[in-house]
């Protein structure tokens, strides 16, 4: 039923979406042994903690700029065949630190890769650069004023994730304020490893446009309400929640509660192939598993064109699109 919807998703960490076998392909190049985080052609993790070792592990494959290009081409040509109409990436200047190229030379890859994409497909993509928390508030203000520097036009916003339990969301709020200073778009991961205080956290200290996952955010009423009265759209990942055992499966997951109490939701794949999903996927599972209909999914995407880090007559030419 959604195969030839179109689709939009604003929450995709580039790295998170390697397909197995362009890894592989990758590590052989290398000469790198992948047997501790690849097995039998799929990503092997146990928990969050070494979900993020094999995620870095795989990010640690791609080296140059042209190999950060291929990446972003490979994935958002396979979602522009599956309907996607727009993406936004998110994208880490520590992970070309990491590999030695730097930022610049990394993120100039990954919008090389947009930009091919685009001409093959139409595709639109934006690039939001990521602080990550358990590097510490020192790193993410780095993070934040690379961003703010708007090193380039693709770079529309900033996101803070890794591991929520570390930190309080005040110890990020000067990385923040630069990025919300430089004109970026703000979203932060809030309730998705912790609770709904965290969500909380990150209205009162963070004022987002919108927040990654903050599903938890069902576990207090008052809280979605809040949601709901602000209009604070939510990023929504069903299937990295299932698979990293946020909610025991789709039936018991809080999208469709969400929904009804008037918060503004939209459907993402966040790390796909390490979750055994994709945008089609989270796409079909709303339909089929938690009864979504077909207007109320394309609301969703609606929503998320709407919530875009995108200039206006951008978010009119994607809107006339749906
Ligand atoms: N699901 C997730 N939560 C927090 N940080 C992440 N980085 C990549 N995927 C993530
Ligand atoms: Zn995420």
């Amino acid at each position: 039923m959604t195969k030839t919807m179109p689709k939009a998703e604003l929450h995709c960490h580039i790295e998170g979406a390697t397909p197995p076998a362009l890894a592989l392909a990758q590590a052989e190049r290398y000469g790198v042994d992948t047997s501790a985080f690849i097995r039998n052609g799929e990503y092997a993790w146990q928990d969050f903690t070494s979900f993020v070792q094999s995620y870095d592990a795989t990010a640690n494959l791609f080296r140059d700029e042209e190999d950060y290009a291929l990446l972003a081409e490979t994935y958002l040509t396979e979602i522009a065949e599956a309907g996607a109409i727009y993406s936004e990436l998110i994208v880490s200047p520590d992970q070309g630190d990491a590999v030695g190229i730097g930022a610049d030379a990394y993120v100039r890859g990954l919008a090389e890769g947009a930009e091919r994409a685009k001409a093959k497909t139409g595709i639109e993509t934006r690039l939001l650069i990521v602080g990550i928390r358990h590097f510490g508030p020192e790193r993410v203000v780095k993070a934040a004023e690379y961003a703010a520097r708007r090193p380039h036009p693709l770079i529309t916003g900033f996101n803070l994730a890794g591991e929520e339990r570390m930190h309080r969301v005040a110890d990020f709020t000067h990385a923040f304020d630069i990025a919300r200073d430089a004109g970026l778009g703000i979203t932060i991961h809030a309730g998705e490893l912790s609770g709904a205080f965290s969500v909380r956290d990150a209205l009162d200290h963070i004022r987002p446009a919108r927040i990654s996952h903050g599903v938890r955010a069902i576990e207090d009423a008052d809280l979605v309400k809040r949601l709901a009265d602000e209009g604070v759209v939510l990023e929504v990942c069903p299937g990295s929640n299932v698979a990293l055992n946020v909610f025991p499966d789709f039936e018991s997951h809080p999208l469709r509660a969400l929904h009804e109490a008037g918060v503004r939701v939209t459907l993402n794949s966040d790390d796909p192939p390490f979750f055994h999903t994709s945008l089609a996927r989270e796409y079909e599972v709303a339909a089929t598993i938690m009864g979504f209909s077909e207007a109320e999914i394309l609301g969703m995407t609606r929503t998320g064109i709407e919530a875009a880090f995108v200039d206006e007559p951008t978010r009119q030419w994607l809107l006339a699109k749906l």
